[in-house]
């Protein structure tokens, strides 16, 4: 039983294709950047990454007849539980418009139902950035016209619990863990139980990362908005986009950065160690939030490849339980198997 994974992601799109559990292939397209940035909406780029894709497949002389199904990463869409959901026209409308944001993940439910349709094969997502299973205590803002949202690398957190808990000899269900996801965008989040119930959300709260904010002082972050510096739009760019590192570095790169604290650099030093403290700082509130009962700390996401910065945060936290180090992610896999969990029967796919 073969299952295709596609995941978009704001400068690749990443593809594998798994028969059961093994992996047969894997490409990362790179896009060129120029180009992407030419296709001024999320949908313009679909014949732009569909017929990279589909060189990729012609290239492997792979046949599409073979599959058994196709799986996106699924993008912001609404709040949702954790789990692999059948594509139907109404996550599609979603995913297109924007209606609960924009990001290349997007792309994922949309580029995979194209492939799907010639030969009327199942498309699904799994565990989209939008899987919500915030507890309701985590939902409230502390002022009454803003509602906490999940927004979270849910479906690579999940992965990397899951495998964490399988090493442990636990089912993801009877555990406990904070996991952090650092990436470009950065993710904290407490799983009681395998649920994350309550998360920074990636976009705008939380530590900052290689290229967002995150959780900003708001009373001068209102004055910037009102002082005429910059646009809505132009703010929102800055703070997702060119925040966090870049903001004080010029550049979105933890390699970069990394072999400038090692030469000596010291305006390097101090922003990766403040990124570091707000990292550490996050994983203690979510440990909190687990009344301490943790079965460990889980560091994902492509910042864990630095060993560097993995031994700083584990000085920092390993009094709350046992650092684990998954580094990168396992997107793919994730996908391809929420898939084959429900082709094989083990689960039901919900509908959206
Ligand atoms: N070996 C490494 N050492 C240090 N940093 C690394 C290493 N490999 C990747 N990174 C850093 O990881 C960051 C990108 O992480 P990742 O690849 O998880 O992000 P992404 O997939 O683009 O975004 P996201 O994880 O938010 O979806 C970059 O800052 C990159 O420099
Ligand atoms: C939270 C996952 C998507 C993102 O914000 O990068």
């Amino acid at each position: 039983m073969k299952v295709l994974g596609i995941n978009p992601g704001s400068t690749s799109t990443k593809l594998a294709v798994y028969e059961h559990e093994k992996l047969l292939f894997e490409e990362n397209i790179r896009h060129d950047d120029a180009e992407l940035m030419k296709l001024a909406d999320l949908t313009a780029q679909l014949p732009y990454r569909l017929d990279a894709i589909m060189s990729v497949l012609e290239k492997r002389d792979f046949q599409l007849s073979s599959l058994a199904a196709v799986v996106g990463r699924g993008g912001m869409l609404k709040p949702m539980s954790s789990g692999t959901y059948f594509v139907d026209d109404h996550l599609l409308e979603d995913a297109r418009s924007g209606k609960y944001g924009n990001h290349a993940s997007n792309l994922g439910s949309i580029i995979a139902a194209e492939i799907a349709r010639e030969y009327q094969l199942p498309v699904f997502i799994v565990d989209p950035v939008g899987v919500d299973e915030l507890i309701e205590e985590a939902r409230i803002s502390g002022l009454a016209d803003i509602e906490r949202k999940s927004h979270v690398h849910a479906l690579n957190i999940k992965a990397v619990s899951r495998k964490i808990a399988a090493e442990l000899g636990k089912e993801l269900a009877d555990t406990s863990f904070v996991a952090a996801h650092l990436g470009g965008g950065i993710s904290v989040a407490a799983l009681k139980g395998g649920r994350m119930i309550d998360v920074n959300n990636a976009e705008n709260e939380g530590p900052f990362s290689p290229e967002r904010a995150g959780g900003l002082p708001a009373k001068q972050l209102v004055q910037l908005c009102f002082s005429g510096k910059y646009s809505e739009k132009e703010l929102l760019q800055r703070m997702t986009k060119q925040g966090g590192i870049f903001s004080y570095l010029g550049t979105k790169s933890v390699i970069e950065i990394e072999q400038r604290v090692k030469s000596g650099d010291p305006d390097a030093a101090l922003v990766l160690k403040a990124m570091v403290h707000q990292i550490a700082k996050e994983i203690g509130a979510m440990a909190t939030v687990l009344e301490g009962k943790a079965d460990g700390i889980i560091l994902t996401g492509g910042i864990s490849h630095s060993e560097m910065i993995t031994e700083w945060i584990r000085e920092k936290v390993s009094f709350i339980g046992e650092v684990f180090v998954l580094p990168g992610e396992a997107e793919m896999e994730a996908l391809a198997f929420g898939a084959l969990r429900v082709l094989t029967g083990q689960e039901e796919a919900e509908r959206y």
